[in-house]
């Protein structure tokens, strides 16, 4: 823990994914740490000291944290006193795939009302088309209480955290970056970032220092750099998973296997083993989002982005593979049953936007199929956002097999790579799994396993040749 002396009192808008990881992982570092949300629910809930998404290790971080974390809907409580005040609120798409700006707007508008006149830094972590930044700048000069021009620092620090490893990567990220024309404002996020450059915490028992670990680099750069880096990492993660994708496809047609060939491409130095799983395409609050926002912002200057544009394209293809691979085996959809195990868009996260399930469940809706879906953890998630969809919730992986005539696994939960998948493949009525992420490992005394990148009947094995 550092010296309180190298404390500083920081300010965190929006205390969504982002904005609890960041004031949490703050305040275990050792700072003083309030976090505002204008949503009454959320604070209350943070109050009586619960959360209100699931995020591995986030509880504990917050119990080990102690009395510097507090949480309030007043920015007057908030702000004045804050030398480091950070923007982490919702940028989501609009309909043009441009980013909806009016919670950062709103944010800065209400940031500056409550600004000290002397020196604090206000950082940006949402992710925001290049330019905002500088944008953010002026609304702080024109909003606060006294013009005064310059003074309000404003940083850009975009955030890399995965959902469902976020405490890993906020306490041992790869690098950090800091974009700003400041040098002092740099140098304050410099001392605010201080234990985790130096790696100078002690590291909590339940998310360990990796092995070989050291520290992450530093990464000073423009404004607008650091904005258009969150853009490019995230565009080119979900052009690296098209790919194994789009190669997955042709896999298929000339029985080579995808897990095989991204080993063997992964071990190139170069090219690397990581965000190479094919599947059924990638979702989550970011990529959709990132992508789409990128190229419209391209569009703005009239500047092409075919790749990009193909990524998304092969990543629509591949939802839909999904459901083609079942009807190739089950020919006439309307009134079977079919189990969907996983909601969520990835594993260790009740995170439901953009999740391929939701496509998933809603095209076997309208081919008048009976859904029966489960997930280990979104399901009353999925209850409150998914009330447009029909499905029914099994209370278990099991139940929702049970007499099924197929299954669909849409998230690599653990539970499911656990399963009984023999004996839960005798209980279904139809024993058809399409398998989308490759949780089935062993050959199966029975049934048809189809997977992703791998020419079907995948790891096959009838009774009879078993
Ligand atoms: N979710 C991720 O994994 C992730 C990772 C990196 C970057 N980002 C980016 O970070 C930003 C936040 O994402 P998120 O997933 O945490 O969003 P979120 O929707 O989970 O949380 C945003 C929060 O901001 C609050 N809010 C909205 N307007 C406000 C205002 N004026 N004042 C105070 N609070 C306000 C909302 O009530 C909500 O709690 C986005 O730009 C996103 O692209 C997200
Ligand atoms: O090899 C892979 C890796 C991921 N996925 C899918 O891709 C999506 C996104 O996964 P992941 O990137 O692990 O989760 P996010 O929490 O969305 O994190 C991404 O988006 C965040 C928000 O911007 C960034 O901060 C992170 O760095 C970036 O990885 C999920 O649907 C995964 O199933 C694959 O299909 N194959």
């Amino acid at each position: 823990m550092m010296q309180d002396t190298r404390a500083l009192q920081v300010a965190v808008v929006g205390t969504g994914y982002v904005g609890l990881g960041t004031a949490i992982m703050l305040a275990y570092l050792g700072h003083h740490v309030v976090g505002l949300d204008v949503d009454e629910n959320k604070v209350a809930m943070l109050r009586r000291g619960q959360l209100p998404i699931y995020e591995p290790h986030l509880d504990q971080l917050m119990l080990d944290s102690g009395d510097r974390l507090r949480w309030t809907t007043s920015y007057a409580e908030a702000i004045p006193d804050a030398d480091v005040i950070f923007i982490c609120v919702g940028t989501p798409p609009l309909p043009s795939g441009q980013p909806n700006l009016s919670y950062v707007a709103d944010a800065a508008q209400s940031i500056a009302g409550h600004l000290n006149g002397k020196l604090q830094v206000v950082v940006n972590k949402s992710t925001v088309p290049i330019g905002t930044g500088d944008w953010v700048a002026r609304m702080l000069e024109e909003h606060a209480p006294d013009y005064h021009e310059g003074r309000y620092l404003v940083v850009s620090n975009p955030e890399f955290l995965r959902e469902g490893t976020a405490m890993h990567d906020s306490l041992y990220p790869d690098r950090i970056v800091l974009g700003s024309d400041s040098p002092v404002g740099i140098a304050q996020l410099v001392r605010l970032y201080e234990p985790l450059l130096d790696q100078s915490f002690e590291a909590p028992g339940y998310v360990p220092r990796p092995a070989g670990y050291t520290r992450p680099e530093l990464v000073t750069t423009s404004l607008s750099s650091a904005e258009m880096i969150k853009y490019a990492a995230n565009a080119f993660l979900a052009l690296k998973i098209s790919f194994a994708n789009e190669i997955a496809g042709l896999c298929e047609w000339v029985d080579a296997d995808i897990a095989e060939v991204t080993r063997g491409i992964g071990h190139d130095q170069r090219i690397g083993p990581r965000f190479l799983e094919a599947g059924a395409g990638w979702g989550g609050s970011c990529f959709g989002k990132d992508t789409s926002a990128l190229i419209s912002i391209g569009r703005e200057y009239g500047y092409d982005m075919p790749i990009l544009a193909a990524a998304v394209e092969i990543n629509r293809r591949q939802r839909q593979l999904v459901i083609t691979k079942l009807q190739q085996h089950l020919h006439r959809l309307k009134g079977k049953r079919v189990a969907v195990l996983g909601m969520a868009f990835k594993p260790n996260t009740d995170d439901l936007r953009d999740s391929p399930a939701h496509d998933c469940i809603a095209r076997l809706g309208e081919l008048g199929v009976q859904v029966v879906a489960h997930d280990p953890i979104a399901m009353p998630r999925a209850r409150e956002e998914w009330r447009h969809l029909r499905y029914h919730e099994a209370a278990s992986a099991e139940a929702a097999l049970h007499g099924a005539d197929a299954a669909i696994i849409m998230t690599e939960w653990n539970e499911y790579r656990q399963l009984d998948w023999a004996g839960a493949l005798r209980r279904m009525r139809n024993p058809l799994v399409i398998d989308t992420r490759r949780v089935i490992t062993a050959a199966l005394p029975v049934g048809t396993v189809e997977q992703i990148g791998k020419r079907a009947p995948g790891v096959l094995v009838h009774e009879a040749s078993a």
